[in-house]
């Protein structure tokens, strides 16, 4: 078996079979396809005699979620393997480990992390996960440090995003998060309900000026190698443990770019609470769990990103200018904040929603999440350019979660 095809589980099985020092060759295994995300299949092979178990990630050459309609490059798995990789260097623990990648079948074999929960589902179920801030500001520190021009020597950094070119993955998240929500594009996707409040995106010159900045950023800016699309579906958790799944968005873009996906879907999560919780005090106190959570985040990264700076910066100027790191670090706050409103705006009016708000099943608490997603997502963006301060994004998602009530 060699040329390109998309696998079936018997197939799958016998790749497994192959596979040096995992399985017994008479082992009985099992598979099961159980991608559920836009885009790949997933297989889980298990053998329950052993207890051994591997996934096998596939690229179709299309977007699963549209279909053979649009197709999609098979080197976003060379891209997800090869920044799995580097993230696992960069950050020990956090991201599975890679067994195999197959170029011809664009299939990577790693670890099965079935023992931990999907995060959205886990936030959606209103599990508290103490030290994910921290892990997952280790996370962000570390491989937006060590792939910035701040962390890694220049010329190295610019032959390492030579190989994570992303074209057509960037295209996606250029239409769908910087460009549809804001007109009336026929990939967007919302219930008729909140019709008005997607013709008032379409029709705000004030976000369009800054979504539009956002955008030149994502677009030009090659600050670091980002995971690509870190929302909560892309982590695996535990309350003891975190692992970054699904970087086959990665590029060298702004850094803002993966803090903000972790914030918005953290808020996004907040948005869903109008229906998931069962006492408006239990509904409370989950969403200051999740703001305490936001600011632990940002918090923590600002104070491990500094700390690796100043014991690893290589930038001579960077390091000595006076004025400089806080500069820095200001505008990566803003990046982040203004990122962060994208993406949840995209979630509510775009293509593929998040099932926080969607699985909602009683419409008015859903028609409820989706407003105050949105009131949160502009009012993120509108600030982005003018904050100094984290306390700034607790206060806006606070106030724009008081005037939903009124
Ligand atoms: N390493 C893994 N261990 C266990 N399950 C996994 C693993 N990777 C992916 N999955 C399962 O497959 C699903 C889809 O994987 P994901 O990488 O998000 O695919 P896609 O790129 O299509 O979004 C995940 O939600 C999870 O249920
Ligand atoms: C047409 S791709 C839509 C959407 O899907 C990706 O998410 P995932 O691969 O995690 O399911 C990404 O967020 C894209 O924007």
């Amino acid at each position: 078996m060699s040329a390109y095809h998309p696998l079936n589980e018997t197939e799958a099985i016998e790749i497994a079979r192959k596979l040096e020092g995992v399985f017994a060759p008479d082992a009985q295994l099992a598979c099961r396809e159980i991608g559920d995300g836009n885009l790949n299949l997933v297989f889980h092979i298990t053998d329950s005699a052993s207890g051994r178990s591997i996934i096998m990630k596939q690229a179709l050459p299309y977007a699963k979620v549209v279909g053979e309609s649009w197709p999609l490059t098979l080197d976003r798995a060379r891209i997800e393997s090869e920044a799995l990789l580097l993230e696992g260097e960069l950050a020990p623990g956090l991201v599975p480990v890679v067994y195999l990648y197959d170029q011809e079948l664009a299939l990577t074999i790693m670890e099965d992390l079935s023992d931990h929960v999907i995060m959205r589902q886990g936030l959606m179920n209103g599990t508290r996960y103490p030290l994910f801030a921290g892990h997952i500001s280790t996370f962000l520190a570390r491989t937006l440090f060590f792939t910035s021009d701040l962390g890694r020597n220049q010329q190295e950094k610019k032959l390492l995003a030579r190989s994570f070119t992303n074209p057509e993955l960037c295209k996606i998240t250029e239409d769908l998060i910087f460009d549809d929500p804001y007109r009336d594009a026929d990939t967007n996707s919302f219930e008729e309900t909140i019709r008005d409040e997607a013709q008032a995106l379409w029709n705000d010159g004030e976000l369009h000026l800054e979504v539009a900045l956002l955008r030149e950023k994502f677009l030009t800016r090659a600050q670091s190698l980002l995971h690509g699309d870190l929302h909560t579906g892309s982590i695996f958790i535990t309350p003891e443990s975190t692992k970054v799944i699904d970087p086959e968005f990665a590029y060298f873009g702004p850094m803002g770019f993966d803090i903000g996906a972790v914030l918005a879907n953290l808020l996004l999560n907040f948005a869903g609470r109008e229906g998931w919780d069962k006492t408006d005090a239990g509904r409370e106190s989950y969403r200051a769990y999740l703001l305490d959570t936001v600011k632990d985040i940002w918090s923590q990264f600002e104070e491990k990103f500094l700390a690796l700076w100043n014991e690893h910066g290589v930038d001579r100027l960077a390091n000595t200018a006076p004025g400089y790191r806080e500069n820095y670090m200001e505008r990566l706050l803003q990046d982040t904040i203004g990122f962060a409103g994208c993406k949840m705006v995209r979630r509510v009016v775009g293509l593929a929603h998040v099932a926080d708000i969607d699985k909602l099943e009683d419409a008015s608490a859903r028609e409820r999440a989706q407003r105050l997603a949105l009131r949160i997502g502009k009012s993120l963006i509108k600030l982005n350019r003018r904050a100094v301060s984290i306390d700034q994004l607790i206060d806006a998602v606070n106030s724009a979660s008081a005037a939903a009530k009124a």
